[in-house]
């Protein structure tokens, strides 16, 4: 019987063979190909969600183009794939995991670097025995290849595991990446919510020799990749960088106080409601830190409160720490990153409707050629723009004609 192997239909967990997917590198298709053939020769037995039986659950494959042996011009042909193959058992002791060995080695003779073929960059395994919709357990393997796993994005080497997450298409990310770092000023102090391992933070370090990057994101397998990035970035960064295994939605306004830019990239369904919360009520709080000007003592005392202790518990710092007069500032522009269209309209209109941010430019990026998916870069300033200002405060008030602000 011949496997399937692509994405699940919308709306159902039907699975929808694509063996030539146009939005694919070409070696990933290939690499898809030589599972499938490994898939049927060794009788792998593909997971029924239905019953809980079976042995492969998932797959997931990424690709580097990262191989500085090769003139630059020949490095994306030239790309390489991770495969992370999601099996049906608690770990590597378990009784079927002689056969995952055999499917791993299947790809690596075939397709590893050794093979005629050679895009095959590494075999890894995830133990995966639950029976929710949850696609990797907590349990990696690294089974053939290289572990490291580079890609140049944003004027920074990233290490990308196979546990965090990483942009599928790393070229469109790059071109982002360098649209976003022009409005960051130089200098500024940044928070990144949603980092992963930090991809668009220590980009902004590097490129706009921050004075301060605080990254927060809630996958602890991104931490990993985070310090292995940190480690190559470049001699000039001298940030006060750090990374923070934490929920961004608890306590959001302990991560927007002390930052000018907050850079906002959340998973598709849009950004937690407390966050935006946070977000609306920013400039009442610059209004009462005015009026009454906290004492140095109390910023100290703050230190103790339990989402501080919280967060440190799994955090990483490099440089030193920002400074105490940093941590009374308060965001300025906030940077919203989204791969989801329908989520990012709503959340644009509840920070358009607080009248205490203003679109100031978006722009859309197609991540996926050949489909209707939208990354959007959206760039918000706080206040009223100083134009609408006056129009306010002059006799004749203009109405807009628009219901909505759009983009
Ligand atoms: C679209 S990815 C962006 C990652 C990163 N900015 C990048 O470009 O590589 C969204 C990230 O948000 C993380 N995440 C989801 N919910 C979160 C939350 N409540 N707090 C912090 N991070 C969260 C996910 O684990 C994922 O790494």
């Amino acid at each position: 019987m011949k496997p399937l192997i692509g994405l699940y239909e919308e709306g159902t967990h039907n699975v929808v063979d694509i063996p030539h997917c146009k939005a694919h590198h070409p070696n990933i298709n290939a690499a898809v190909e030589l599972l499938r053939q490994g898939i049927t020769k060794l009788n792998i037995e593909p997971f029924d969600e239905d019953e809980g039986t079976g042995e492969l659950r998932y797959v997931q494959m990424a690709l580097t183009t990262y191989n500085t042996s090769i003139p630059a011009s020949e490095r994306y042909k030239n790309g390489k794939v991770q495969v992370s193959l999601v099996w049906n058992s608690r770990n590597e002791n378990s009784h079927n995991f002689e056969k995952l060995n055999a499917l791993a080695n299947f790809l690596w003779r075939n397709g590893g670097p050794r093979s005629d073929l050679r895009f095959i960059h590494s075999v890894w395994a995830n133990f995966q025995t639950s029976t929710n919709n949850i696609i990797f357990g907590n349990r990696w393997r690294h089974l053939l290849g290289e572990s490291g796993f580079w890609e140049h994005v944003g004027g920074i080497d990233m290490s990308l595991a196979p546990s965090s997450f990483g942009q599928a298409n790393t070229r469109a990310f790059d071109i982002l990446l360098r649209k976003l770092q022009k409005y960051v000023p130089y200098g500024a102090s940044v928070t990144d919510l949603y980092a992963g391992a930090g991809a668009i933070g220590l980009s902004l370090a590097a490129s706009r020799k921050c004075r301060s990057v605080k990254c927060v994101e809630v996958n602890k397998e991104s931490k990993l990749s985070f310090e292995k990035t940190v480690e190559r970035l470049p001699n000039h960064v001298d940030s006060s960088i750090s990374w923070h295994h934490a929920d961004a939605s608890d306590e959001p306004l302990s991560w927007l106080m002390g930052s000018e830019v907050v850079v906002v990239d959340p998973p598709r369904k849009g950004l937690d409601a407390s966050l935006l919360d946070a977000l609306r009520i920013i400039s009442s709080l610059e209004r009462k830190a005015k009026s009454s000007p906290e004492s140095s003592d109390s910023k100290v005392k703050d230190e103790k409160r339990p989402w501080v202790l919280r967060s440190l518990k799994d955090s990483v710092q490099i440089g030193s720490k920002p400074t105490l007069e940093d941590s009374g500032s308060l965001p300025q522009t906030l940077i919203y990153i989204s791969c989801g269209w329908e989520s990012f309209k709503e959340d644009c209109m509840t920070l358009l409707s607080s009248k205490k941010w203003r679109l100031q430019k978006a722009h859309g990026f197609n991540f996926f050629p050949g489909t209707q998916s939208i990354e959007v870069l959206a760039v918000f300033k706080r206040g009223q723009a100083a134009s609408l200002k006056k129009k306010k405060s002059g006799k004749k008030k203009k109405r807009l004609g628009r219901k909505h602000p759009s983009i």
